[in-house]
């Protein structure tokens, strides 16, 4: 019996240890296989020649270092790089189609019956004037298209296609000066940015000092917007992500004051332009266009403003037009920047603007990210409209 529980012993202690030796094996081979890319293990020194841990190396002895080879204590943050402008429409194209392939689908399907015939014209200029290019400009397109039709006897899709491309190049006309004045002989070059709130004239102001930055300019913005406490902590992050200094007043200060001041700043510190963002509650007509006439008769006590862009939200469609005219009468706005074209079907509203203001759309917003902000290009930005999103 005693021989019996014996044996019964030593059988339970082999097979604890047998299941102890067995457990580490089992949980080693659980591990996750490293992160793709993570080349720690690889350069893990072999077991062999390992480094002598803390506990097994002797002590080292101490090294002086000169102070000026430490680090600095404070270290300036590391900069964003913006993209470069050249090319970015085209870069961004993509979200542009994504959005306007309705406009291309449907002209597609129209342009590739056989005969263009009396419904066929009908649907065509539906098709323009849904994309909001305005029943003005879209009569005008439509019968100039009819005409070289006509005359030329384009007969397949492609030939259509390319033709009605050029009407619509041409409606936006290719010609108008889109430069933006961020540079001048004698001291930095003004840009006041004004618009509606919400139209993304703040978040539009941060790209635009990316895309002078980009183009190696050096900037000052001036954080006009006093009326929400929100806008100028959200314009100096703009700025000190590119390295440009924010001149800012306390919430509620005087816009026209902060305004002068940051021209002021500019002129001092020598930089190509400075940047100015404005409030721009609509509620109050007077209120808005005495505000606005005043920032701008204050900052040109430093010198004329040289530029003053319009922000206006693609979205909001022919309404947007309404709006645009208040600001035109309150200032002599230069240049149009049409935001949110990524989040919109209506792609035409950039013809109904140029064609009902007069005045060039400079650049275009396509997203949300800091470098989504494109110089304008009439042939890129028609040939994306036309794309039937294939
Ligand atoms: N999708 C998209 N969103 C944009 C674009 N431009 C701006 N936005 C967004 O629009 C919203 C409003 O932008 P803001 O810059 O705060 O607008 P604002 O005109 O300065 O508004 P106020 O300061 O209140 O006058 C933000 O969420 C932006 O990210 C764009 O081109 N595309």
């Amino acid at each position: 019996m005693e021989y019996v529980v014996v044996g019964l012993v030593l059988l339970g202690v082999l097979i604890l240890g047998g299941v102890g030796l067995l457990v580490p094996k089992l949980r080693r081979r659980e591990l996750p296989p490293p992160p793709p890319g993570d080349t720690t293990l690889l350069e893990r020194p072999p077991a062999a020649e390992a480094a002598p841990t803390a506990s097994t190396a002797p002590p080292l002895p101490p090294v002086e270092v000169p102070l000026e080879d430490l680090p600095p204590l404070v270290t300036t943050p590391e900069l964003d790089r913006p993209e470069p402008t050249a090319g970015r429409l085209v870069r961004l194209r993509a979200r542009l189609s994504r959005s306007q392939n309705a406009l291309g689908r449907g002209l597609l399907a129209v342009l590739s019956r056989d005969h263009l015939d009396e419904d066929a014209w009908e649907e065509i200029e539906d098709s323009l004037i849904t994309a909001d290019v305005g029943i003005e400009p879209t009569r005008v397109i439509v019968e100039r298209l009819r005409e070289r039709v006509r005359v030329l006897g384009s007969r397949t899709v492609t030939e259509v296609r390319e033709q009605l491309a050029e009407e619509l190049t041409a409606a936006l006309d290719p010609g108008m000066d889109r430069t933006l004045a961020s540079t001048k002989a004698d001291g930095p070059a003004v840009i006041l940015v004004v618009g509606v709130n919400g139209a993304g004239k703040t978040t539009t102001c941060g790209k635009i000092a990316r895309v002078l930055v980009a183009d190696g300019r050096s900037v000052v913005l001036g954080a006009a917007d006093t009326f929400r406490a929100a806008a100028s902590e959200q314009l100096a992050t703009w700025g000190e992500r590119v390295g440009a200094e924010t001149v800012r007043g306390p919430e509620g200060a005087d816009p026209a004051s902060v305004a002068f001041d940051a021209v002021k700043r500019g002129i001092d510190t020598g930089v190509d332009t400075v940047l100015i963002d404005t409030a721009g509650r609509l509620q109050n007509k007077v209120g808005l266009m005495d505000e606005l006439g005043k920032v701008k008769r204050v900052v040109e006590k430093h010198g004329p403003v040289d530029e003053t862009l319009l922000i206006l939200d693609a979205t909001t469609g022919q309404n947007g037009l309404e709006q645009a005219r208040v600001f035109m009468e309150a200032v002599n706005v230069t240049g149009v920047v049409l935001t949110k074209l990524d989040g919109t079907a209506k792609g035409g509203i950039v013809i109904a603007v140029q064609n009902k203001l007069g005045i060039p759309v400079k650049l275009v917003g396509l997203g949300e990210g800091p470098d989504d902000l494109a110089p304008f290009e009439p042939k890129a930005f028609v040939d994306a409209l036309l794309d039937a999103g294939a």
